[in-house]
């Protein structure tokens, strides 16, 4: 009998059906308040799940009895909580590695549409407030020659900071959990603790998964440390910053300018402080968002769904040294 999968977003028809050559699919797309109770009818003989952009919090999956994988269409895995996954030794798949150079495409975006005020100088040209020169007060900064500190040195971090050193000659400096000879090696970035790289970053770039450990990472106490010329750069999930500290720093004039893909809250609501501060660029979380990307991701997470029912595990799988396997 074909295994039973939840599908909670649309992917391309040619997905779509490679999933359903191998699994009876009931698809949801995406889940809300008018599907909601379908949805958890259809959890109750669910064998395995796919998608993304819904949290999957334990009270929902408490509902899915027979549930064997789920798969992700992320690298990161926050949506889900492993602890709870691997209490019930089910296994969660994600799609590291593929958008690894794009999302360091759209990072790099944010730095340099930071650091030159690009989006505020187009706004001032679209509406027509362009009437002479612009003077000192709307220059920018220069990326070009400056110091690059990664919070989060993985496979992400590394492809922004292989940017920064090689196409703008940055000085990479990095803290993370580990040691990464492979940075120091080919981009000859230096390791130090969070502290000392707050204070001596021109752009802080912040790249780690969001864990209970990095929840609030970066508040007030962090933006007071950075220089006040220093340019705040997030891309991993928006509660690893204190995002009112953030609005502050930003006003007060405690640092520079933030770049920001990712929100406390997504979508961002219109009202929120950050839209009202020309020194914030904000991008709706499109990191990994080009359609060769975005279709690498769907075509991996359902190998990955595909591979985890049929009991291989061997390729990203999220939570493997939780799993009683
Ligand atoms: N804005 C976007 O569209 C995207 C955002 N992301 C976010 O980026 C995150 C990172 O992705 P990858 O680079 O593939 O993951 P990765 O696992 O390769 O890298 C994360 C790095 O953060 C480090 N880290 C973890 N906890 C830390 C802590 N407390 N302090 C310092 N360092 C710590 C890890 O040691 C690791 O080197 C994802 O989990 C996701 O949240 C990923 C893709 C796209
Ligand atoms: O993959 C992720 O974790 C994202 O945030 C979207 O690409």
């Amino acid at each position: 009998m074909k295994k039973k999968v939840i599908l909670y977003r649309d992917i391309p028809a040619p997905e779509r059906q490679r999933l359903e050559a191998q699994c009876d699919v009931t698809f949801f797309d995406g889940i809300n308040q008018d599907n909601q109770q379908a949805f958890v009818s259809a959890l109750a003989d669910a064998d395995g799940l796919i998608g993304s952009s819904t949290d999957m919090r334990p009270e929902l999956l408490d509902r899915a009895p027979k549930l064997k994988a789920a798969s992700t269409i992320s690298v990161g895995t926050d949506q889900y909580d492993l602890n709870y996954l691997a209490k019930r030794n089910i296994p969660l798949m994600h799609t590291p590695g593929v958008l690894n150079e794009t999302t360091a495409d759209t990072l790099f975006t944010l730095i340099m549409c930071t650091a030159r005020r690009a989006i505020e100088l187009s706004n001032m040209v679209r509406e027509g407030r362009w009437t002479s020169n612009i003077g000192e007060s709307l220059y920018g900064t220069d990326v070009h020659g400056k110091t690059l500190g990664i919070i989060g040195m993985g496979r992400i971090g590394y492809a922004i900071a292989k940017r920064g050193h090689f196409g703008f000659d940055m000085k990479i400096q990095y803290s993370n959990r580990s040691r990464k000879p492979d940075a120091e090696q080919d981009l000859h970035a230096t390791y130090m603790d969070m502290e000392t790289l707050l204070k001596t970053s021109d752009f802080v770039c912040v790249m780690t998964p969001l864990t209970a450990q990095t929840e609030r990472l970066i508040g007030a106490k962090e933006f007071a440390l950075m220089k006040k010329s220093a340019i705040f750069i997030n891309g991993s999930r928006g509660k690893v910053i204190d995002e009112a500290a953030l609005v502050d720093a930003l006003s007060n004039g405690t640092i520079r300018a933030a770049g920001l893909d990712v929100f406390e809250v997504e979508p961002l609501s219109g009202d929120s402080p950050l839209c009202k501060l020309d020194n914030a660029v904000l991008f709706p979380h499109i990191g990994s968002a080009t359609a060769e990307t975005r279709l690498a991701m769907i075509t991996c997470a359902v190998d990955n769904l595909l591979n985890a029912l049929n009991g291989d595990l061997s390729q990203n799988c999220a939570n493997l040294h939780l799993l009683n396997r």
